[in-house]
């Protein structure tokens, strides 16, 4: 090809957890780099994981882009929010990444996509929605590709992004067909000089250009099959496929405990374990391979020893797959030889590490299970999770190896596992920073954190091996079952190991964790938490768990998500203060939908766009009828030393009439019924007024919670998106009360509050309990 003197390039794919925060970025840059010295190279990535789906979502709830541009400030306020989630996220890794000098280039690149995806969301789209969410969807992989670039050049190896997307195709925006002759011609336009240049060139994943020059997407996961084409446009004779995974492994290593790497497959063999579900390629990734003959690697970005699973147009080279009987759950049988009929319906099962199990719906794989096959499992995955098993300790999935437990140079090592409930929207955002940080932490703090379990509504998935795998899966939509999980109770009942102190993590919805949470108190752990329900039912309940935890009980993130206010409360009282009265606005949702309303934006985008940003509960009825918050409420009221039962607090509901009960489907769906009636209720408002809906919470009397007009010139009037007020009136501040004001809601800030707990307990009971107070 062009400029490339004969020498074949290699095309190296990096998945969106190869790239997901600052180190990720630095490693995969280290890789790229080293491959460099050899050969030219070009780079496809993915997006930073969960980006893409923050994107669709937005793009989803504001599919009238036409509209959007007439709006007034709190449109802007609610597009400044998404840019500064992104911003905050991608130049947090990019300073990580990049090396000073190279650095600025990146930061002004990164805001700079960041303001063209902030026009992209508000211009109106000729060309349909399906055209304006391609546009939309691919901000994530041109972040990345700047940032990843910036890092590479930071090895010393120079690096640029490809200007033009390289991939041609056809029309279709969400699911577009490569056309490969298009696509040869653009990338000896595009990538070829960069190349010939010495430079690497990194291509966003997943994007193509439509005849007519439109972003085109190639559908979810697509970025596998970006690589294979990228590879056959520019003659790659290899390509590696690098993810969090050691390659294809010849069985369910959750049925076959001894699974084994497949060292080589054909194509034919690769593309039917894509097929049936190994999430470690996409399906069409071998098309355009061995249309060509080019090789595919599929290797791990945090294992680079290992040499992953080589795929070409040899058949049976490899060694023969197992494959696994599919009954009992925990009893896989396994026997040598090739499958009957090639790889057909068997394969299913034993797909390697992440195709779907027999187990997903299956409700004896979850918590109600029968005792006996639960226990025959757990015995061989636990010590293969601990790494009791074979090979030494266990490796963390990605990042580097921590020094051995306890061995800290300079002082005592404070361990601390967590056992995490929920890995939704919170708990993926603060399993994403314990991934990140915790290197710093234990540098740092001596803080040696692990991960004992992560549990769903489907049960504990044990260890953190597959924690990567399991963040990923639940942002599909997935269940922790697929990748084999225990009852949670069962991690509970355990004991940690002498000298580890236990956080119980509770990020569920409600109050179907109370049990899970009491059982961990009364058996030593402490407990942190964002889920309300806990604290705000019954008081016998309640009180039963304030027992139980004594002083290892924390719930910051409970009101105002990352904001200090339950430490703002306990510390007034701490300090001889006596609180007379609490008055808030603590509902993040409703502040955002009121704000937007008063902008000229109608109540259903303003619910709709409050679910994208994750600031909604679950079912947004529950912030809409202000359940969300009387329970918050409730839990000030009791941190106050109020004995209060939910029952005392009538609250004022604006959920549609007829609408409370329909499936949330339903909901979303006729939300645009209610909206008339809601625009004339806000407008109705006195003078200088807003519409706002607080709690009042005073040291005696009555909690009420509801709407009420509350003056411009008071804290809540202004109040603008996601933003809370919190407004104490003490004995020590009567004349000018103490106000708190800041956004309430939001995966990444309730992490926040959550980490800032966590980090708590290691500095109080942790030390305590080592006597290094
Ligand atoms: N978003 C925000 O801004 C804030 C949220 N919070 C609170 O944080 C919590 C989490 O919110 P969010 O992440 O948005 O919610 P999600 O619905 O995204 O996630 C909830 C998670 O909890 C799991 N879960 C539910 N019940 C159980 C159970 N009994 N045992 C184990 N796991 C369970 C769910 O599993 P599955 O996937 O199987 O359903 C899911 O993984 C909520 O209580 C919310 O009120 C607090 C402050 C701010
Ligand atoms: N849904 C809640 C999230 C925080 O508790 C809100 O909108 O405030």
């Amino acid at each position: 090809m062009n400029g490339l003197n004969n020498v074949h390039p290699l095309v190296i794919k990096f998945g969106g957890t190869s790239v997901g925060g600052g180190a990720q970025f630095a490693n995969a840059a280290g890789i790229v780099a080293g491959a460099a010295a050899d050969r030219p190279v070009a780079v496809v990535v993915s997006a930073m994981s969960g980006t893409t789906d923050t994107l669709l979502g937005y793009a989803d709830a504001t599919d009238d882009g036409a509209s959007r541009t007439r709006v007034g400030a709190t449109r802007e306020g609610s597009l400044a929010e998404l840019h500064r989630a992104l911003a905050e996220r991608h130049l947090a890794a990019a300073r990580e990444a990049v090396s000073p000098e190279i650095l600025p280039g990146v930061e002004r690149r990164v805001l700079e996509l960041l303001r063209e995806l902030v026009e992209a969301i508000g211009a109106p789209d000729a060309n349909g929605p399906a055209a304006r969410r391609a546009r939309i969807a691919v901000f994530g992989e041109r972040l990345s590709a700047a940032i990843l670039a910036g890092a590479i050049s930071s090895q010393g190896a120079p690096a640029a992004v490809v200007s033009g997307d390289p991939i041609a195709t056809d029309g279709d925006f969400a699911e577009a067909e490569v056309d490969a002759s298009g696509t040869r011609e653009r990338c000896s336009r595009y990538v070829a000089p960069l190349l010939g240049d010495g430079r690497v060139a990194v291509v966003p994943g997943f994007v193509g250009r439509s005849p007519e020059g439109l972003p085109t997407t190639l559908g979810r996961g697509g970025s596998d099959l970006s690589a294979t084409v990228v590879g056959r446009g520019i003659g790659a004779s290899e390509v590696w496929i690098m993810s969090d995974v050691d390659g294809v492994l010849d069985a369910d290593p959750r049925l076959v405990p001894n699974a084994a790497l497949l060292p080589e497959l054909s194509y034919r063999e690769a593309g039917d374990f894509a097929e049936l579900g190994a999430k470690v390629l996409h399906p069409r990734t071998m098309e355009p391979a061995s249309e060509v003959g080019m090789e595919v690697l599929v290797r791990n970005t945090f294992n680079p020893d290992c040499p992953g699973t080589r795929v070409t147009d040899a058949e049976g080279r490899g060694r023969p797959l197992r494959r696994a009987a599919p009954q009992p759950l925990g009893r896989a049988a396994v026997r040598d030889g090739p499958p009957p009929g090639g790889l057909g319906r068997d394969l299913h099962r034993v797909a390697g590490r992440a195709g779907p199990s027999p187990r997903r719906g299956d409700p004896a794989a979850g918590r109600h299970q029968p005792g006996p096959r639960r226990h025959r499992r757990r015995g061989p995955r636990l010590r293969r999770l601990r790494g009791e098993g074979r090979g030494g300790p266990a490796r963390t999935a990605r990042g580097p190896r921590l020094p051995r437990r306890g061995s800290r140079r300079g002082g005592r090592v404070k361990r601390v596992e967590i056992v995490q409930l929920g890995l939704g929207y919170v708990g993926r955002a603060v399993a994403q920073i314990v991934i990140e940080e915790r290197k710093r932490w234990l540098e740092t703090l001596g803080l040696d954190l692990r991960y004992r379990a992560v549990a769903d509504t489907s049960g504990a998935l044990v260890g953190e091996e597959l924690l990567p795998q399991a963040i990923r899966l639940k942002e599909d939509g997935g269940k922790l079952s697929e990748l084999g999980v225990e009852p949670v109770e069962d991690v509970l009942r355990t004991e940690p190991e002498e000298g580890t102190t236990r956080i119980v993590v509770d990020l569920a919805v409600h109050g179907g964790t109370f049990d899970l949470d009491l059982l961990g108190v009364q058996n030593g752990s402490c407990l942190v938490l964002s889920n309300k329900g806990p604290l705000s039912g019954g008081s016998e309940q309640y009180e039963s768990l304030m027992d139980a935890a004594g002083d290892r009980l924390w719930y910051e993130a409970t009101v105002g998500a990352g904001m200090p206010i339950v430490s703002t409360l306990k510390g007034l009282v701490e300090t001889g203060d006596e609180v007379l009265e609490i008055q808030a606005s603590p509902s993040g949702t409703l502040g955002f939908i009121m704000s937007a309303v008063e902008g000229g934006r109608s109540f259903s985008e303003a619910v709709k766009e409050a679910v994208a940003l994750h600031y909604a509960e679950p079912d947004p009825r529950d912030d809409l009828s202000g359940l969300d918050v009387a329970r918050k409420a409730i839990i000030l009221a009791r941190t106050m030393g109020r004995e209060i039962e939910p029952s005392e607090i009538p609250y004022e509901s604006l959920v549609p009439e007829g609408l409370e009960a329909v499936p949330l489907p339903e909901f979303m769906e006729r939300l645009p019924e209610a909206d008339e009636e809601f625009a004339a209720r806000m407008s109705a408002v006195r003078e200088n007024h807003m519409l706002r809906y607080l709690a009042r919470i005073p040291a005696e009397g009555p909690v009420e919670v509801g709407l009420t007009e509350a003056a411009v010139e008071t804290p809540f009037g202004p109040i603008n998106g996601p933003e809370n007020v919190f407004d104490f009136r003490t004995r020590r501040y009567s004349d000018v009360t103490l106000t708190v004001t800041g956004p309430g809601a939001g995966p990444e800030r309730t992490a926040s509050g959550v980490i800032g707990d966590m980090l708590d307990i290691v500095g109080k009971i942790v030390r305590d309990r080592e006597g290094l107070a």
